[in-house]
């Protein structure tokens, strides 16, 4: 297609919304008017599957829930007076409980005022929460924000120590659905020691966001935390954040969370248009469906060009993956759905890898992300008539040629500027177009039966570790691998042994291993008695 054929495909798809500032532009995507018309009954199953999910039906069937994360910013939505009055009164807590936090009614036993806040979740609990705070979180926030988001006892390090004597003053939110998720606990736990060993009171500064009734949601009551955010089962975690999971963290590092329900709430609007070129996350999914061939054929490469943008792409890897990703469709076929996720930002994935996506295999459409205002305030010139900020759209707009030029496809979403509103609208507007690519693709975006397999395994090499340290301990001299294995009940597991032993012996745990850590078979492990 020459330039001015090019030019005229960019007029005919270019959606853009004047409220939001926003424009969707797919002319880069090759597909053809047949494409689309062979598409208009799919999506008009989608817009009705979107109408009953809004509606209140059961659209997570495997799980029975309602999935409701559009009506957290349409509360009138609600299938019921009840949820709507919860939704309401709960978004005013966040605001009241945050500005109480601020104000400094609400303190520390050992400080005037709050300083610091520890942010421990994983997942959908923690995603959302460090998106934001990347992109919208002011350099001095009234509250200084880090994250644990592992069981890394050296990430949890570095976080306790950045804080220091500050953790007097800091407040410790625990945000986990499920309340049992490992990670969550065991960096909570981290944190509660670090208080013991300091000799400060935990609970006074300590929040859970959890589901009512969960372990986290009893440990926080029995101990008397500060504030305790229940969350509701019709709400995924992956699309919590703006629900308390991502409203309370952001209201706290002083963010408009009413500008970002105002923006997801008009993105709302926008995506329920039941016509396909009117709506962008129809307009999106489409072009998903186009690359991908309906089959994940294709990943979704997120290039964001602004450096507060960059966790966006992580963001998405757990939105678009997590639900989309599944063996079975909603008929029971096997089908290994999913759209892979990666990115940072631009231009700097320019000197990683976009050399592999300009020459190399051709497995992948890109989403550009443009933000038209460069800075607050005015740019210096670099050179004459040229500032950084041109740099940066230069190199957007070259990027995006030179994929299409190579027989790369690209979608290239123009944001005005990174505010609460743009952001809400964002992650609406993906919301939406992963729950269309879910009908499309015949799917349930709303579970994650996957997630369970390797939570077990890890379960069973923690029991297996128990069982292997009692085999050393009433051992009587050095044993083989084999032979502990055989000792602790998994003559099968010797690998897994091998492994664990090596993991208690580098971290002095007491199990001593002699022999060639390279030559598996000549190891003997025994116990070592402490002191
Ligand atoms: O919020 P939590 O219950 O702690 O869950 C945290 C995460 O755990 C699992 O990995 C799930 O697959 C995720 O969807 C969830 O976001």
């Amino acid at each position: 297609m020459d330039k001015a054929a090019l030019w005229q495909r960019y007029q005919d798809w270019l959606w853009y919304d004047a409220g939001l500032g926003i424009a969707l532009d797919i002319s880069r995507m090759r597909f053809d008017r047949s494409f689309v018309t062979s598409m208009q009954p799919k999506f008009e199953r989608a817009f009705a599957d979107m109408q009953a999910l809004e509606g209140g039906a059961i659209a997570n069937p495997d799980e029975g829930r309602m999935v409701g994360h559009y009506w957290l910013r349409a509360p009138e939505l609600a299938p019921s007076d009840n949820l709507k009055q919860a939704i309401v009164s709960r978004i005013e807590k966040v605001k009241a409980f945050a500005l109480q936090i601020h104000g400094g009614e609400l303190c520390p036993p050992e400080a005037e005022s709050f300083s610091d806040l520890i942010s421990i979740g994983i997942g959908g609990s923690a995603l959302g929460p460090e998106f934001v705070e990347q992109a919208l979180a002011a350099v001095n926030p009234p509250l200084h924000t880090h994250f644990i988001d592992n069981t890394d006892p050296a990430g949890i390090d570095k976080v306790i120590a950045s804080v220091g004597d500050r953790l007097k003053s800091t407040l410790v939110l625990v945000t986990s659905k499920s309340g049992g998720t490992p990670e969550t606990y065991n960096g909570m736990m981290e944190v509660q020691l670090a208080f013991a060993a300091r000799g400060l009171s935990f609970a006074p500064h300590a929040v859970a966001i959890t589901g009512e009734g969960s372990k986290l949601h009893r440990k926080a009551t029995s101990e008397g935390w500060l504030a305790t955010f229940p969350m509701y089962d019709w709400i995924g975690g992956r699309t919590s954040e703006l629900s308390v999971v991502g409203l309370l963290p952001a209201a706290l590092q002083g963010i408009d969370i009413q500008g970002m329900l105002d923006g997801a709430r008009a993105m709302d609007v926008l995506t329920r248009v039941p016509l396909i070129n009117r709506n962008p996350a129809a307009l999106l999914s489409m072009s998903w469906y186009y690359a991908c061939n309906g089959k994940g054929e294709k990943d979704m490469v997120v290039l964001p060009y602004k450096d507060s943008l960059s966790l966006l792409s992580r963001y998405l890897q757990q939105l678009v993956m997590e639900s989309l990703g599944k063996e079975s469709d909603l008929d029971g076929n096997i089908v290994h759905q999913g759209i892979a996720v990666y990115g940072n930002k631009g231009s700097t994935d320019q000197h990683a890898y976009v050399q592999q996506l300009r020459e190399g295999v051709p497995n992948f459409f890109a989403t550009f992300i443009e933000v038209l205002v460069d800075r607050v305030g005015d740019s210096p010139e670099i050179e004459p008539g040229a500032t950084a900020g041109d740099y940066l759209s230069g190199f957007l707009q070259g990027t995006r040629s030179a994929l299409y030029e190579n027989g790369r496809d690209s979608i290239t979403i123009t944001l005005p500027d990174v505010n609460p509103q743009v952001v809400g609208a964002i992650l609406a507007l993906y919301e939406r177009a992963v729950s269309f690519y879910a009908s499309l693709t015949n799917i349930n975006a709303y579970h994650q039966p996957g997630v369970e397999a390797g939570k077990k395994a890890a379960a069973s090499i923690l029991t297996l570790q128990k069982q292997l340290v009692e085999a050393l301990k009433s051992a009587s001299g050095p044993l083989s691998l084999a032979k502990v294995a055989a000792a602790a009940g998994a003559p099968d597991d010797v690998e897994a042994a091998y492994i664990i032993l090596r993991h208690l012996s580098a971290n002095e745990r007491g199990v001593v291993l002699e022999g060639d850590l390279g030559k598996p078979s000549t190891l003997r492990a025994s116990w070592q008695n402490e002191g």
